[in-house]
């Protein structure tokens, strides 16, 4: 299987639990990105068993909404039931790096509400140490230069993602060249720089389950 056709099966995997999970008060949180967008594909095929989802960008607000799903504002939701996405980088603790795609900041506050937090990924993503793939960071765009320099400060290099705003109105800035050997530490401390809204490693609310396919199969691992 190519690596399409890997994220194709864990979508598909994580869209049979969702369905195996539904009743009247079920609220999904769905991701964005390639693996999130054939997540939401097999979502359509029981549009009518969902009573709504909360998007975690907006182009997948746009996508869930092409498909007839319900998609509402997480102000409006009870609770989320179970957030399904993607991810950039995982570790074996389901510590994870988000983000490639700039929708952080909004996966992260589903995350938070997440009862369950559900990730898919073809194992490629699977690493022991992260930060291979740059770390993104979500910063208010005054604030670029003073949290580009307090960057360096703990050691990354910081890159501005050019002519890019996020679905808030934001810029990104990725650190590359960082080895994470303690995310939860990291996550915290970039938290604390004035004029970042946040940064794309949830450790401190990590993954519940995460769904890898590899070319021997699916695995599970759960926390
Ligand atoms: O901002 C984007 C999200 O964090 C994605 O979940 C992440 O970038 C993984 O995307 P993909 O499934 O396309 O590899």
């Amino acid at each position: 299987m190519d690596q399409n056709e890997l994220k194709k099966a864990v979508a598909k995997a994580a869209a049979d639990y969702v369905k195996s999970r539904l009743d009247e008060r079920t609220v999904v949180g769905v991701g964005t990105g390639s693996t999130a967008n054939f997540f939401i594909e097999y979502l359509g095929e029981f549009k009518h068993d969902i009573q709504a989802t909360v998007a975690s960008s907006e182009e997948t607000a746009r996508r869930l909404k092409a498909l007839g799903i319900a998609v509402i504002d997480l102000n409006s939701a009870p609770e989320i039931s179970v957030y399904v996405d993607g991810a950039d980088e995982t570790n074996e603790h389901l510590h994870l790096i988000k983000g490639g795609g700039g929708a952080l900041t909004r996966e992260k506050i589903i995350a938070a509400v997440a009862k369950e937090f559900v990730c898919i990924a073809d194992d490629s993503k699977l690493v022991d140490v992260l930060g291979h793939f740059p770390l993104p960071v979500e910063v208010i765009p005054m604030a670029r230069s003073h949290v580009g320099r307090e960057i360096v400060k703990l050691g990354g290099d910081p890159v501005y993602r050019e002519g890019f705003v996020t679905d808030n109105g934001n810029i990104i800035i990725d650190i590359h060249n960082m080895s994470i050997v303690d995310p939860r530490k990291l996550e915290q401390q970039l938290n604390q720089i004035t004029g970042v809204v946040t940064n794309g490693l949830f450790a401190m609310r990590p993954a519940d389950k995460l769904i890898l396919g590899g070319k021997d199969g699916l695995k599970t691992m759960s926390r």
